[in-house]
């Protein structure tokens, strides 16, 4: 098995989730797929709620950042054209969101109402993400699963959010070592929050230290890492970062931030000089903390 070395000066690990903690496959097959299927319902269903329209405001205030860039869909003001009518308004709230998520856009605004709509989805026990039945049999089945839900319940199922089997004994290990462990990730904390909440390892909110999201900054931009070093209250050298995105690593290194780029099934491929340049790991096992016996 492949070792790396975790620096002696590193007290911080901070994680990314989707291709990192979590398969990328469960983020584009069954979280996103939800949003896209359910945000004109959402709307219509929770328009009225300040937070519904803080979410909106978020998101039209984005939408104006956007007109620059080709083929943006705009979110009328408030009045006039007639965006008094909610119909309408609703329509052009989708379709921009529909255009973020033909990108993968990862603004704040975006998350925010995902993140919202995966807690209402969850609250509301439609959206089960992946249902373990006890062995050999596994099954990964995508939400709104009222009939299947009845089905594996009764063969002794559980729903929950994937991580990868090494995460959490890894994380284990590395707080029982000292290790403050934080998540960096474009989710918004509300959703990295919902994650750990409800893994298939239980709740392990507890294993985290804090959270982080767009408020901070983007995950391709070094002074991110660098205003996550300050609250966290540490160096951006006492901070190690696991991602799978090499844009992501090389800001942070550029703030000074040692960094490993996760390898998992799924994820996107790295080029020849990324191979060279960044450390890789395959599993978090292969994580050595010089600290730890
Ligand atoms: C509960 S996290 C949802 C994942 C998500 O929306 C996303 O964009 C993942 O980005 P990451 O920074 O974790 O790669
Ligand atoms: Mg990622």
């Amino acid at each position: 098995m492949v070792v790396l070395s975790v620096p002696a000066e590193v007290t911080v690990i901070l994680l990314d989730i989707e291709g990192t903690t979590t398969p990328i496959a469960f983020v584009k097959d069954i979280l996103f797929p939800y949003v896209k299927e359910n945000v004109e319902e959402y709307l219509q269903a929770h328009w009225e709620e300040e937070e519904c329209q803080q979410d909106v405001r978020l998101l039209r205030k984005q939408a104006e950042e956007d007109s620059h860039l080709d083929g943006a869909v705009p979110i009328p003001a408030a009045s006039g054209n007639g965006a008094d009518d909610p119909q309408w308004m609703i329509q052009a709230v989708v379709d921009n969101v529909y255009w973020q998520m033909s990108l993968d856009r990862k603004t704040t605004a975006l998350k925010q109402l995902q993140g919202h709509m995966w807690r209402a989805a969850f609250k509301a026990g439609h959206m089960k993400a992946e249902v373990t039945v006890p062995s050999p049999l596994k099954l990964l089945l995508i939400y709104d699963l009222t009939l299947w839900g009845t089905l594996m319940t009764s063969a002794g199922a559980h729903s929950s959010w994937r991580f990868f089997e090494d995460v959490v004994p890894a994380v284990r290990k590395w707080r029982e070592a000292g290790m403050k462990v934080y998540v960096y990730s474009s989710g918004s904390v509300e959703a990295q929050k919902l994650l750990f909440g409800h893994s298939t390892e239980g709740d392990i909110l507890e294993l985290v230290d804090g959270h982080f999201d767009t408020k901070i900054g983007h995950k391709v931009e070094s002074e991110s890492y660098q205003k996550i070093a300050s609250s966290i209250g540490c160096s951006t050298n006492n901070i190690l970062f696991l991602t799978d995105v090499s844009r992501e690593a090389s800001a942070a290194e550029e703030a000074g931030v040692h960094v490993a780029v996760v390898v998992r099934p799924g994820n996107a491929g790295l080029t020849d000089d990324e191979k060279t340049h960044f450390s890789l790991i395959t599993s978090f096992s292969e994580l050595y903390l010089p600290s730890s016996t």
